[in-house]
């Protein structure tokens, strides 16, 4: 098992979002969290990042209890997190951003050589390098945030809501990309609104209704469930 989570409750000062939470995900999944708004989602990962503290339960990471770890500290594990929306820095050149991400391994043969990666990816990029990011299309952003993961390669990527915002093409354009990062072992833990898409590239998916884990499967099977379907997928 890659991660675990065991009765995760968790939420901001006093108030209680997420009540007992468990999921797992295991190496080379895609798994994909779905349900309505305000169900405690993307709580669920920023939990999961160390962005809050968990009041109870547990994340466990390659066997390791992390539960109360900071971010940076589950980024060198290999646990990256990357937000919805206002996922990079619109002021700074494309070139920055990338080297913002990786500075880690800025200056040895690993960053020039996973940079060409990125650029094998999204070739556009090369004309663009020096450009604000604030210039890119919505769909050009989201592809910038993921070029984290391909200088990175993390084990684990949490992802919020990567289609947020795009038209259909470009949603296609950017799970397409998602699925490909996994083929190189890169596993995932999403959130999705767009349920029909998120559960047809998942490998296995729980829905969230007010804080807890209420029905779990593969994405084939949620997507045939009649309630996912009534409540979800618009019938
Ligand atoms: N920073 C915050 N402070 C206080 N309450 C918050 C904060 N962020 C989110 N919440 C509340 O936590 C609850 C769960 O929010 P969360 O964003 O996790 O839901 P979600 O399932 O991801 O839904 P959405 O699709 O709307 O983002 C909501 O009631 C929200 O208002």
């Amino acid at each position: 098992m890659l991660l675990e989570i065991n009765n995760l409750k968790a939420g901001y000062g006093n108030i209680t979002i997420l009540h007992g939470v468990n999921l797992e995900v295991n190496p080379g999944e895609i798994v994909c969290l779905i349900g309505p708004n305000g169900a405690g989602k993307s709580t669920v990962l920023r939990t999961v990042a160390g962005q809050l503290t968990p009041s109870q339960g547990e994340i466990i990471f390659e066997g390791q209890n992390v539960s109360k770890e900071s971010p940076e500290k589950k980024g060198v594990k290999g646990l990256i997190f990357i937000p919805q929306g206002e996922n990079i820095f619109p002021n700074l050149s494309l070139l920055e951003n990338l080297e913002i991400a990786a500075f880690a391994l800025k200056g040895n043969d690993t960053y020039q050589n996973r940079l060409n990666q990125v650029l094998g990816s999204f070739p556009w990029m090369k004309d663009r390098l020096n450009r604000p990011a604030k210039e890119l299309s919505g769909g050009q952003r989201q592809a910038l945030a993921l070029s984290r993961i391909i200088l990175l390669k993390p084990k684990l990527v949490l992802l919020d809501e990567p289609s947020l915002g795009l038209a259909p093409l470009v949603v296609e354009d950017i799970f397409s990309q998602i699925q490909a990062m996994n083929q190189q072992g890169i596993s995932f833990l999403m959130v999705e609104q767009n349920a029909r898409k998120g559960l047809s590239v998942s490998h296995r998916a729980y829905v969230l209704e007010q804080g807890k884990d209420r029905l779990t499967g593969t994405g084939a099977e949620l997507l045939c469930d009649q309630r996912v379907q009534d409540l979800y997928l618009g019938g």
